[in-house]
């Protein structure tokens, strides 16, 4: 049961539109959350994930506002994320409204969907990206094409960020820890695309936490506003003409939402419009508010509440601060022809890999990375936590290959484990083999045809090379 305050239902009825009701507002605050996950089209298509979850008593019911998107029902208790699918990066467990900023991102770009390749050019900035859900919804979205830079403010969570990012196989990402604050200052007019999911007092989240608005005081907010309207006004610095912004929050009242978006409006003027999203999806009109926000109230579609904002820069803007001087000691160079040469030939003999050649691959001593191309311009303007993904260490003689490379790069060759064997290659043991075969040294093992790392094929067992921190407890499987 969910513990509200008084001062905070006086809020709510202050800002719920007059055609909802605070009965329903409260019943279904108090109501569980419909389980919901998103596929990773990274890695599967959504029929084939619908074909093979369905197989073990799934069931399957589409999110109206995304197309990866499924309200599921389960006939089991296993614990989702400890499943083999999830550790494979075939899904994301995401509540639904937190899969709508990425699609008011590209409501634009929807009808190309099959053009996978229309996003090379682009950059989309992601402010405050941790644990990922949206992060790793807009890699999937541009196909892993371009450049999506990843910010995250706390320590702790850029760690998880890129776990996420692993796990789901992205590899046109560079992560940055900054407040973001800074990003119209370091890289004004740069990004064609930008979200702020921003930092908020979370009250659209009480479904998930009955507790969350139990000390609730609407003086405490005044804080995060602050940083809100910072927020936003570094995020529209650093969007290019012509480009739009999405604002969004877990939060229901005005001050985090509206009057955050209205803020950028007077600093900004006729530079900021406001972009409707009545047609965003069949039935987007009930959640919208006069200015064609969405202010999705948890009666409207059975979810938590969400607010989103699409905001487009019509016009050039006066940049506030004056443009930092380059940063020097890059560590990475670029590789040579022949390191390329080498490399390119460990990939295709040992995985069937092919490298791919719209991507800049980059050496720091003994390590060989793939960065976007895109990122390569906005090398020295500010520091970069991790760009791309590792390929892998040069040894006296040949390779290592990191585990990241298998995950994000697709291969034809695999060596298919069983539910039993893929379980205790996930727990970090070493798989027997009933027959003794010639050795074939570094192989993708897989399941169900999906990657799930690297072993070193003996003859009569796979030595397990699944990275110590992936090493799981407990691992949930369908009987
Ligand atoms: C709503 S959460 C982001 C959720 C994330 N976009 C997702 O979909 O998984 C807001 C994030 O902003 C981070 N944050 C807080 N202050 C920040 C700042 N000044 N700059 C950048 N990020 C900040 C928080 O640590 C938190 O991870």
């Amino acid at each position: 049961m969910a513990h509200f305050n008084q001062n905070f239902l006086d809020s709510i009825e202050r800002d719920l539109p007059s055609h909802l009701s605070m009965e329903d507002f409260i019943a279904y605050s108090n109501k569980p959350l419909r389980l919901s996950i998103r596929v990773n089209t990274l890695k599967i298509s959504t029929e084939n994930f619908i074909d093979l979850m369905s197989a073990k008593g799934w069931s399957f019911d589409p999110i109206p506002w995304c197309n990866q998107g499924f309200w599921v029902t389960i006939s089991s208790d296993l614990q989702l994320g400890n499943t083999i699918e999830h550790l494979q990066g075939l899904f994301y467990i995401q509540e639904a409204s937190s899969m709508l900023p990425p699609t008011a991102l590209f409501d634009s770009h929807a009808d190309n969907e099959n053009d996978l390749s229309q996003f090379a050019q682009t950059r989309v900035l992601d402010m405050a990206s941790a644990p990922g859900s949206k992060t790793t919804q807009i890699a999937a979205l541009m196909n892993n094409q371009g450049l999506l830079v990843a910010n995250e403010y706390s320590a702790s969570r850029v760690k998880v960020l890129h776990a996420n990012v692993a796990r789901m196989g992205v590899s046109n990402c560079a992560l940055t820890h900054f407040d973001a604050r800074v990003f119209g200052e370091y890289l004004f007019e740069t990004f064609d695309s930008v979200l702020l999911d921003a930092p908020c007092s979370g009250e659209g989240t009480i479904r998930k936490d009955p507790d969350a608005l139990k000390n609730w005081d609407n003086n405490d907010n005044k804080g995060i506003v602050d940083t809100q309207k910072a927020l936003i006004e570094s995020a529209f610095l650093a969007l290019k003409v012509g480009g739009c912004l999405v604002y969004s929050t877990c939060a229901l009242s005005r001050q985090e939402n509206q009057d955050v978006c209205h803020h950028l409006k007077t600093a900004f003027g006729e530079a900021v419009e406001f972009a409707a999203l009545t047609e965003l999806f069949p039935d987007a009109d009930k959640a919208c508010t006069e200015e064609g926000f969405l202010h999705v109230w948890p009666q409207i579609y059975d979810s938590e509440g969400f607010f989103v904002a699409k905001i487009r820069k019509v016009s050039a803007v006066e940049r506030t601060l004056p443009e930092p001087k380059m940063q020097k000691n890059f560590p990475f160079t670029a590789a040579k022809t022949k390191q390329i040469e080498e490399l390119t030939a460990y990939f295709e003999d040992s995985f069937a890999i092919t490298l791919p050649t719209d991507a800049e691959i980059m050496v720091r001593d003994l390590e060989f990375w793939l960065f976007p191309k895109a990122v390569m311009p906005l090398i020295g303007k500010m520091r970069f936590q991790r760009i791309g993904i590792k390929l892998a260490d040069a040894l006296k003689k040949g390779y290592k290959v990191r585990h990241e490379a298998i995950l994000a790069l697709s291969s034809p060759t695999r060596f298919e484990l069983s539910d039993e064997q893929a379980k205790e290659f996930l727990m970090g043991r070493d798989i027997s083999l009933v027959e003794k075969v010639k050795p074939q040294g570094e192989v993708i093992v897989s399941y169900a045809s999906n990657p799930l790392g690297v072993a070193k094929h003996l003859g009569n067992k796979l030595k397990n090379n699944l990275p110590r921190d992936l090493v799981k407890d407990k691992i949930a499987l369908y009987q």
